[in-house]
């Protein structure tokens, strides 16, 4: 049961230890079980997105938030809210008005702020961080921020907005850019402009979250520590918001689908690595979360090949600790 030493306990001197749930993981007594023993902060998978969360202008869902708030408040658990404002899972009422046009600048801050105001406030005093932008940064070479609907409307002043929002309903909550592949260089220049940017502007951006859905070969030490150090010079704090280590390097489908011994050894050496490095800057690193629970269920298995069954986390199908575990709290 629970009260065995676990994760987050290996870790208690260094930053609290996170994982991405449902609100059906908390219906199962063995999962919710494993879930306190070795986690000290929960990430709603889906429930606090947009669409999820507030599928029409005049209606909102929050059965699945209030179902893990309840949890974590009731277990002492801490909360991070994911995500106020992204271009994936957005409803599609929030871009057109009632004739089907594409809405003015005006109607969608409108409606992003109104948005914002009643989740934050909604979770006020129980959220102690939020996501608020996601992935707002290009992936391709020649654009600084991603063509989304957001930009093509607003332009890049939505981001700014959603910050303000936020800061605005909860003024104690620690706010974040969210974003992955924040190691690339070219795309860790470009969200380090933006959040540079942000800050000489006195926008309300506390820390960025790393995603970190890495894999057994990328980044490097050398590459993590380079973006760690790069956006620590902004006096800003870091997270590991969605950790996981997919076993593939490619895109294709693999001819054994078992997790083999040479995956389990590069990703054994992996997540050591990345733990000694979180470690070594637990002076900027304040979390570190993983997506998802256990190799049962990845949002991996179909991402970003359907069906191609991924072995990316700490715990196997069955709960028990793989050897990259032991790695992790062995130091
Ligand atoms: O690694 C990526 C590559 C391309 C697009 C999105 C991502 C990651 N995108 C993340 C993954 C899963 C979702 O549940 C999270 O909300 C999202 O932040």
């Amino acid at each position: 049961q629970h009260a065995d030493k676990g994760l987050k306990d290996h870790y208690k001197n260094y930053f609290p230890i996170g994982v991405a749930i449902t609100p059906r993981h908390l219906q199962d007594s063995s999962t919710s079980s494993f879930i306190l023993r070795h986690f000290n902060s929960l990430t709603p998978e889906n429930v606090m997105k947009m669409e999820p969360i507030h599928p029409e202008e005049d209606r909102y869902n929050w059965g699945g938030a209030d179902a893990i708030v309840r949890f974590a408040t009731e277990n002492g658990l801490k909360v991070r809210g994911h995500t106020l404002c992204w271009h994936n899972q957005a409803p599609k009422w929030m871009f057109y008005d009632a004739a089907g046009k594409l809405v003015g600048k005006d109607t969608l801050l409108n409606r992003l702020r109104k948005h914002i105001h009643n989740v934050v406030s909604r979770y006020k005093g129980r959220i102690y961080a939020w996501d608020v932008v996601n992935e707002a940064v290009s992936d391709r070479q020649n654009e600084f921020l991603r063509n989304s609907l957001w930009y093509q409307i607003c332009g890049e002043d939505f981001i700014a907005h959603a910050f303000r929002y936020a800061h605005e309903a909860d003024p104690n909550a620690v706010l974040f850019y969210n974003d992955y592949n924040t190691e690339n260089p070219a795309k860790r220049d470009k969200i380090y402009r933006l959040l540079k940017m942000l800050r000489d502007a006195n926008v309300p951006v506390h820390a960025i979250g790393l995603q970190g859905h890495w894999s057994v070969t990328d980044p490097s030490r050398e590459l993590l520590t380079s973006a760690i150090e790069q956006y620590a010079s902004l006096g800003i704090k870091i997270q590991i918001t969605e950790l996981d280590v997919s076993v593939f390097t490619n895109d294709k489908m693999p001819e054994q689908r078992h997790f083999t011994p040479e995956q389990e050894q590069l990703q054994e050496q992996q997540y050591a690595m990345f733990f000694n490095t979180f470690r070594r800057y637990r002076d900027v690193i304040t979390g570190v979360t993983f997506w998802n629970i256990s190799d049962r269920s990845s949002w991996l298995d179909n991402f970003p090949v359907r069906g191609r069954k991924n072995y990316p986390l700490l715990f196997d199908e069955n709960l028990q600790p793989k050897k990259a575990y032991q790695k992790v709290i062995d130091f």
